[in-house]
């Protein structure tokens, strides 16, 4: 099926001189770069030699502890590492421009099949969910070419129900978009005016009353969902049969002028593992070969509508090159948020990532699936050489399952049922539940060999490795209007428990025989294996923060000095190291536009998930290595609360979370206070010291600094959001703990 599509777009652009994409490299930044990284390697070659030789000579001398020195040492190495591992993504970035313009004539267009997963509707809001699917239908793109698939894994007939009036709704919102070449596609963010780049007609008498109409007819859809939400029960079921539902537009009998739609539930029974997402996709991947058998994929999760018509035609731009089209995986776009306030306390837009390190990725071999909104070649998943007509069944059924009308969909020239007759039609809606269901991948490579990957519980980033290290390259494409926009989390609870789940699921790649320092070197270009191993390994930072929290407070209360002197010329090393990164930082958020308040919650944000998520996730990656834990996946919550709108958009932190996140946070920051406090004494009293602790009382006075917020919930805020006194209390506890055992382990 693909081939055909690929062979199309030679032909076209043999008649064409015009590129249909171009990729420019950012020479400027590239320099400045690599002039960074060779002066910051040189300093910690310097930094480095300090450490082993004043560690070799208190193991000789023995006049000072050993131990914190060698602690200190250790959490340089570790940021050292994942430092060498992250400037793989500095190498050689890459900006993109599209010409879409250029693009063939729809008829030559491929099909797409957009598929969308919903898991829970009490964390996930059928409203939002159905937004996100009437977005989808409202594409810049041939209806007939279109196809849009829902996954509830909820099981919920609330979701089915919200469907079937979503589908009523968009038979009007479509025509609408097209009529007035709406450009904000999504109905919530059209009428609550998030985007205010749509050229309004005042003008036109026939656009007023015409949108006057629509708003009333969407005010009475969100209505009948947010009652159907209300009245039905909104509990997820697990075990339940599958379901298919194939929403057939019945007023038209010839040519289709609305989008495909269909409600996939996959079967779910409490004793088969249903692998989360990725087992989603994979049973989407299954029903929708039947059905439409699209040869792109657009990948979204439920909460990310489409906010630019024509993010399909800006991949096709990639897609149909035949340049580039016969090992181009996949084209994604950035992940952007629409309920960002003006401070991003919780850096929840993941600037660094989408600006910084995607871009970088791009100009190697490309990006990690990894942020959704991908328009993926569905071959990219199957690994198949081009299957002809008298291919051997056996040997495919062991790999992709027993179904025959599955495999024949594997075929050159397949035609999905949808066009032929009704029987057949009927006759394939049947086989689709069998391939819905629990039992149809036992004993088979799903998961493992085709489909997405089920090894962990980030099946974008483990699918991505493996779609690399074969012979697909994939590209980034960041538009000036935000294509695809989801919900970020709101609140310190959801960032961290979002953070424990990615960490463990990253890490547990790290940890595996598919860790990308060891699997990634022979199949892929080195600095792209440099690039995923970061993202597997950067969570062990946590093991640097613990330490850098820890020791130098504790050396100050215990009249130990772990840095060098004022006077020493290594002091200078350590300074440059400090001030020449966090320039390089701040340079960075200045290049993406973004204000240097976005440098001070980046590296709060990113301590405080090192101290919590990172250790719990890694911890969490590590058990299930030994057996003793399970993968898990909660749903992030994309329920908007009012209060906690509030909070965020003032920039104040919400710490209504589990005392577990929150207890080693105010223990951290209490005892570097503690720490800064005594050097302050120790200087105004012992004026001769001051060149001695002057590092270490500098580094507890920045850890405090940066935990200012956790300070003040503790001690000067009285709303719902501060930190009680019994978390106080337990921190309090946690400190003088940390306190006798630090003068134990400093002290040797
Ligand atoms: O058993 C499950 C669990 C989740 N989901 C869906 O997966 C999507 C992502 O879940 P979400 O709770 O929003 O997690 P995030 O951490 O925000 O998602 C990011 O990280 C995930 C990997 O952990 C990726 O799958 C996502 O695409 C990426 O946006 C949502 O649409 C869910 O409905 C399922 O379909 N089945
Ligand atoms: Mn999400």
């Amino acid at each position: 099926m693909f081939r055909v599509w690929t062979t199309m777009a030679l032909q076209m652009m043999n008649s064409s001189s015009h590129p249909l994409h171009l990729c420019h490299l950012k020479k400027s930044t590239l320099i400045i770069n690599r002039l960074y990284i060779l002066f910051h390697s040189i300093a910690l070659i310097l930094l480095f030699s300090f450490r082993i030789s004043s560690i070799l000579t208190l193991f000789h001398s023995k006049n000072q502890p050993f131990i914190p020195h060698l602690l200190i040492f250790i959490s340089e190495l570790t940021l050292s590492f994942i430092w060498i591992l992250s400037q793989s993504f500095l190498w050689r970035p890459v900006t993109r421009t599209v010409f879409p313009e250029r693009l063939p004539g729809d008829d030559q267009l491929p099909p797409i099949d957009v598929f969308i997963c919903t898991a829970d509707p009490r964390a996930e809001p059928p409203l939002g969910v159905m937004n996100t699917v009437i977005s989808a239908m409202a594409l810049n793109y041939p209806a007939e070419k279109l196809s849009v698939y829902l996954s509830d894994d909820g099981g919920c007939p609330v979701t089915l129900e919200a469907m079937r009036e979503a589908l009523k709704f968009a038979k009007m919102w479509v025509p609408f978009c097209n009529k007035y070449g709406v450009k904000t596609i999504c109905p919530e963010a059209y009428f609550t005016g998030r985007e205010v780049d749509d050229e309004v007609m005042v003008d036109s008498l026939e656009f007023g009353a015409e949108q006057r109409r629509i708003k009333e007819e969407y005010e009475s859809f969100a209505l009948k969902v947010t009652k159907i939400s209300e009245s039905g029960s909104c509990i997820s079921n697990k075990d339940h049969s599958p379901v298919v539902e194939v929403m057939v537009d019945e007023g038209t009998n010839d040519e289709r002028k609305m989008p495909l739609l269909v409600y996939v539930s996959r079967e779910k029974r409490p004793s088969h593992p249903h692998h989360f997402k990725a087992g989603a996709l994979n049973a989407l991947l299954r029903v929708s070969s039947l059905l439409s058998n699209s040869p792109y994929i657009l990948g979204l999760d439920c909460d990310m509508y489409c906010n630019d018509k024509n993010s399909a035609r800006q991949a096709m731009c990639f897609h149909l090159d035949p340049n580039i089209s016969p090992s181009l995986a996949f084209v994604q776009f950035p992940q952007t948020f629409h309920n960002i306030s003006k401070h991003d306390i919780y850096e929840s837009t993941l600037r660094c990532l989408f600006t910084t390190l995607w871009s970088g990725m791009d100009g190697i071999k490309g990006p990690c699936l990894s942020g959704t909104c991908y328009y993926l070649k569905r071959e990219a998943l199957y690994e198949l050489p081009l299957i002809q007509e008298d291919i051997n069944l056996k040997e495919l059924k062991q790999c992709f399952g027993s179904s025959n009308e599955f495999i024949r969909s594997l075929y050159k020239k397949y035609n999905a049922k949808l066009d032929n007759e009704k029987d057949l039609f009927d006759e394939s809606l049947q086989e689709t539940k069998h391939l819905a269901s629990c039992e149809y991948e036992y004993g088979t490579k799903w998961g493992n060999e085709v489909g997405f990957r089920y090894f962990s519980v980030t099946e974008d980033f483990i699918t991505s490795i493996t779609i690399h290290c074969k012979h697909w390259f994939s590209v980034y494409y960041m538009p000036s209007r935000p294509s695809f926009m989801g919900s970020c989390t709101m609140n310190l609870n959801d960032l961290l428990i979002q953070g424990t789940r990615w960490t463990a699921g990253l890490m547990e790649v790290g940890l595996s025989r598919f860790c990308p320092l060891i699997y990634g070197p022979s199949r892929m270009p080195i600095l792209q294996s440099f690039c995923y191993a970061w993202m597997a390994l950067c969570h062990i930072g946590f093991i640097s923060l613990w330490i850098l929290a820890t020791i130098p407070p504790l050396s100050l209360l215990n009249d130990i000095t772990v840095y060098p002197k004022v006077t020493n010329p290594f002091f200078l090393v350590f300074l440059y190291v400090f001030v020449l990164s966090n320039l390089q930082h701040m340079r960075e958020i200045h290049s993406t536009g973004a204000s240097l308040l976005t440098w001070k919650h980046e590296q709060r944000v990113w301590m405080m998930k090192a101290i919590t998520s990172y250790l719990y996730g890694s911890t969490h990656a590590v058990m299930e290595k030994l057996g003793v834990k399970e993968a898990n996946f909660l749903p992030t919550n994309k329920v908007i609360n009012e209060d906690e709108v509030k909070l965020h958009q003032m920039g104040i932190y919400n710490f209504q979370t589990s005392s577990m996140f929150l207890v080693p946070l105010c223990s951290l920051v209490t005892l570097n206070l503690l720490g800064f406090v005594v050097g302050i004494i120790r200087t105004v009293f012992h004026k001769e010291c001051i060149d001695e602790i002057l590092v270490q009382t500098f580094l507890a006075f920045y850890v405090a600094l940066m935990g200012y917020p956790v300070l003040e919930g503790m001690m000067l805020r009285k709303d719902k959001g501060r930190i009680t006194p019994t978390v106080s209390c337990y921190s309090l506890i946690f400190t003088v703990f940390i306190l006798s055992f630090g003068k134990l382990l400093v002290t040797y």
